[in-house]
């Protein structure tokens, strides 16, 4: 995305807003006009409508189809913490209303790391109540191989911190098989996909041949790495599996599956969460202008084949931007 462009696109837009799915920026008069307000409770707003440059994995995702077709690219930066959480619950509980309502059905996808606890407000009032959580069918981006009891497991960091405060019923959370090797619960893994793609539970992509879920709620590491798809592994150039594995991970534990880029890349939404100035540094290179076609972080390729990527940030994590 143009840093500078997006900033030109500054809109008034609510943290809800980018649920609707508009492809026009909003009038300039309105810009403006709500521009100027200090709203505490909402965010510094940058939208910007992008077609950033398709890097190699997800131009190959997509078989030689004209890739980048009607997707949205969002940053929000927020003041502080607490109101990326508020924002972050509203979006995704507007998501679950919308996919529940479409498709009887809300495929959400969960990354570990501090994603987990800026998804808090989701198990508090009003969304404890008025979520139809009964629809909501839970998946990991990326999983540790270690059994799910283990401190580092994606899993229990979702259950303590939330889905053991919200009423999803259990046979709709699809953790690892952990008694397997992390070559078989990558299969084990790709296999449930495929069941669940036959019942209808999750869509598929008509574009890409991927699985096609409603919302991915990411984070990203320091070094530019989402999912367990790390700079200069050769895992980001996956683009036949939906489900792979890595037993040299940078970030320890080492052993661990992982959805590739042509599934991340066909998803409905992208929620990126990042916070802290230790991010600043990546959130600035996949944001800047000089983006290229070689030398991509993992979060730059990261670019959706039809649907919306929005950016939930604070200060600190933008603070190499300019014109933020
Ligand atoms: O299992 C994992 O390690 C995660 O899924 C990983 O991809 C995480 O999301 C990022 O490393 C960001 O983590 P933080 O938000 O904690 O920095």
């Amino acid at each position: 995305m143009s840093v500078s462009a997006a900033v030109t696109a500054t809109t008034a837009a609510s943290p809800s807003r980018p649920l609707v799915a508009h492809r026009r920026s909003p009038p300039a008069s309105r810009v403006a006009a709500v521009s100027r307000r200090p709203l505490r409770s909402r965010p510094h707003l940058v939208v910007s409508s992008s077609r950033a440059p398709i890097p190699p994995a997800a131009a190959m995702a997509t078989d030689g189809a004209a890739p980048g077709t009607g997707s949205k690219k969002k940053l929000l930066i927020f003041d502080a913490e607490e109101d990326l959480a508020v924002s972050l619950a509203k979006y995704t509980a507007e998501l679950s209303e919308k996919f529940a309502a479409e498709r009887g059905a809300f495929t959400v996808v969960l990354s570990g790391g501090s994603l987990i606890k800026a998804l808090r407000k989701l198990a508090e009032p009003p969304y404890l109540d008025s979520v139809e959580w009964s629809k909501w069918h839970v998946f990991w981006v990326d999983e540790r191989v270690v059994p799910k009891d283990h401190e580092d497991s994606n899993y229990k960091l979702a259950l303590d911190g939330l889905l053991s405060k919200v009423p999803i019923p259990t046979g709709q959370v699809y953790a690892i098989n952990d008694a397997l090797s992390a070559e078989g619960a990558a299969d084990d893994y790709e296999t449930c996909l495929k069941q669940l793609i036959k019942n209808g539970v999750i869509a598929m992509s008509q574009s890409t041949g991927f699985p096609r879920f409603d919302v991915m709620l990411l984070g990203m590491g320091p070094d530019g790495h989402i999912a367990s798809l790390f700079p200069g592994h050769p895992l980001v150039n996956e683009n036949q599996r939906w489900v792979t594995y890595i037993k040299d991970s940078p970030k320890p534990p080492p052993e661990r599956i992982t959805f590739t880029f042509p599934v991340i890349n066909s998803s409905a939404y992208v929620a990126m969460v990042v916070t802290g100035a230790g991010k600043a540094g990546a959130v600035q290179k996949a944001l800047s202008d000089k983006q290229t076609s070689s030398d991509l972080l993992p979060v730059e390729m990261a670019v959706l084949q039809d649907g919306e990527f929005t950016w939930f940030t604070d200060k600190p994590a933008v603070s190499m931007l300019q014109n933020k």
